[in-house]
């Protein structure tokens, strides 16, 4: 069987007496990114730095490409790339100076060098900039640089922590673009709460609250978390109230408008069918009909409350 790109196993940290992840457990298996969603103090950065070797687990294990990350740290770390919030860049050197040190410091071949940071400015958009000092760079290329850095050494798994935080929408637009590209041959783990740029961006969703997982599963997936259960209509011929809660599985009527009312339903939403079939038997003259959707800010919060609420 095919190794996971990473697996975490039973993964716990405790920072002095407090708990801040408890038996953390996942696989990334395929390319593409995966959103680390969680709410402030959720456990992201503690998971993340973890995987990243930047900080010891209490207990657990974490395998990059079968290869496990406390017995065997420098190999593991070989396949991991990280930009943390803040980007390690040194504003003093100029791009290929500060690429050719990223390089160096993932123990490439000195013949590879080279080659690898011709290839990562070529990726990420910034060849035009090779002899920029970075402290002259926008916000946006700069974030380039460190995106460059965290794949300089080709690795098949990247971990980028809040990477459009800080930067303009149109800064924004263009990193999700070069998430999206460098994702198309590793897998990415993007850590954010901004729920757009999740939308976006990821193709996978692991959400994790009060340092456990609460979801697993792709975009819809959790886009379709919570069925929804209410849809609006609009009328020419103003029914009566009581006609419309006629219509099997309606258990609520709200009118919003003179023409327009919001309809609470349960069995399913077979009953938008029925409104209107029922709408041509008695001339209601129905012109609009719309299932509401569950907004990822709501599914966002019923999951953040889920283990509470258990
Ligand atoms: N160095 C530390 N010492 C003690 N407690 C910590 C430390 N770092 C984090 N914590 C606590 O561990 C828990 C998880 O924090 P963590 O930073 O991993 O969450 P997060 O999901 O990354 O939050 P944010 O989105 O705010 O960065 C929180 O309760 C936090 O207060």
């Amino acid at each position: 069987m095919e190794k996971a790109i990473i697996k975490v196993e039973h993964l716990s940290h405790r920072y002095s007496t407090q708990w801040a992840i408890r038996d953390i457990n996942f696989e990334i298996n395929q390319k593409g990114v995966v959103g680390l969603l969680g709410s402030n103090g959720a456990g992201k950065s503690t998971t993340m730095n973890i995987i990243c070797g930047v900080l010891n687990q209490t207990e657990g294990e974490v395998y990059i490409n079968g290869i496990s990350l406390s017995e065997r740290p420098v190999e593991a770390k070989q396949n991991i790339g990280f930009l943390p919030q803040k980007p390690p860049l040194y504003a003093d050197l100029n791009v290929d100076e500060y690429l050719t040190y990223c390089a160096n410091l993932r123990l490439m071949d000195d013949k590879q060098v080279r080659s690898a940071v011709e290839e990562v400015k070529r990726r990420c958009g910034i060849s035009h900039f090779s002899h920029r000092l970075i402290r002259n760079l926008s916000g946006g290329y700069q974030q380039r640089v460190g995106i460059a850095q965290a794949i300089v050494h080709n690795p098949a798994f990247v971990v980028l922590d809040e990477p459009t935080n800080g930067l303009d929408p149109n800064q924004i637009v263009e990193i999700r673009e070069l998430i999206k590209e460098i994702a198309k041959d590793r897998s990415v783990l993007l850590s954010t709460h901004i729920l757009s740029e999740v939308q976006a961006t990821c193709d996978y969703i692991r959400m994790i609250e009060h340092g456990q997982v609460v979801f697993a599963g792709t975009i819809d997936e959790f886009d379709n978390y919570i069925e929804p259960d209410t849809f609006v209509a609009k009328f020419e011929n103003q029914p009566t109230k009581e006609e419309l809660l006629q219509v099997r599985g309606i258990i609520q009527v709200i009118p919003l408008s003179e023409t327009k009312y919001r309809f609470r339903f349960e069995g399913g939403n077979d009953v938008m069918r029925r409104m209107v079939e029922c709408s041509v038997n008695n001339g209601w003259g129905l012109s609009e009909i719309t299932l509401e959707k569950i907004s990822l800010d709501e599914i966002f919060a019923q999951l953040s409350g889920k283990k509470e609420n258990e």
